[in-house]
């Protein structure tokens, strides 16, 4: 079964704190969930590999480590996804970007795909999916199978708050995939948002409530 990391660095649970305030208007909602992301992908690369170079100090020759030309890819789910992407390019900047555009019918709470475009080689590449809501985890696993589909084999989740009903989801459909949090909420509500959560993040990070 795929791990459930919770990442709760002090620096990143006092960003989130103010993430979920209500009083947080659109530009600093934007900013502070790009730095939390930036903080994320510190611990999401951990296990990046590195290779030896010899290089040149100004005091002597010395054999040091870069990381191993790992090709990876990024794939916000649309909306709310794309206001983590360049947090995570800051300290990933060679990483490719693909997109998975879904949208939660609000009535069934049932992901319905309008857009997928990812780099043409899916089948190299180690792939991020990334949306700041789990909740239903129905986008996220229609996103993950998305990308499946297309040859992609080695994925890893990422996401703000999650509910536990939809890493039950993800484990049900996705067993080995590895799931990264900021926090993981007590539970969803009648309208499938994540309590105590953040409320829309699509709405909240693009002003459009
Ligand atoms: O786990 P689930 O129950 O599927 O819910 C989570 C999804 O809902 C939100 O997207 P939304 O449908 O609001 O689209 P948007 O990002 O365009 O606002 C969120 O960004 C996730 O993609
Ligand atoms: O709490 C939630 C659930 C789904 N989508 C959101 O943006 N927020
Ligand atoms: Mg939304």
């Amino acid at each position: 079964m795929g791990n459930v990391f919770v990442l709760d660095h002090p620096l990143i649970q006092h960003k989130l704190t103010h993430i979920r305030d209500v009083e947080t208007g659109t530009k600093e909602f934007r900013e502070l969930v790009d730095e939390v992301a930036g903080l994320m992908a510190f611990e999401i690369t951990r296990d990046l590999p590195l290779e030896e170079v010899t290089i040149q100090t100004p005091v002597s020759e010395a054999t040091m480590k870069v990381i191993a030309g790992k090709k990876l890819g990024l794939v916000p789910i649309l909306r709310a996804g794309l206001g983590m992407v360049d947090g995570i390019l800051k300290l990933i900047p060679a990483a490719k970007v693909g997109h998975v555009g879904l949208y939660r019918d609000p009535e069934t709470l049932l992901p319905v795909e309008y857009y997928v475009k990812l780099p043409s080689d899916v089948e190299e590449r180690d792939f991020i999916v990334i949306d700041p809501m789990l909740a239903t985890g129905g986008s996220a696993a229609a996103a993950i199978m998305s990308l499946k589909n297309r040859g992609a084999k080695n994925i890893k989740l990422m996401c703000l708050v999650a509910a536990p009903e939809g890493i039950d989801l993800i484990h049900r459909d996705h067993p080995e995939v590895d799931i990264y949090l900021a926090a993981l909420d007590e539970k969803l509500n009648d309208h499938g948002y994540i309590v105590p959560g953040l409320g829309d993040a699509g709405d909240r990070l693009f002003g459009t409530k």
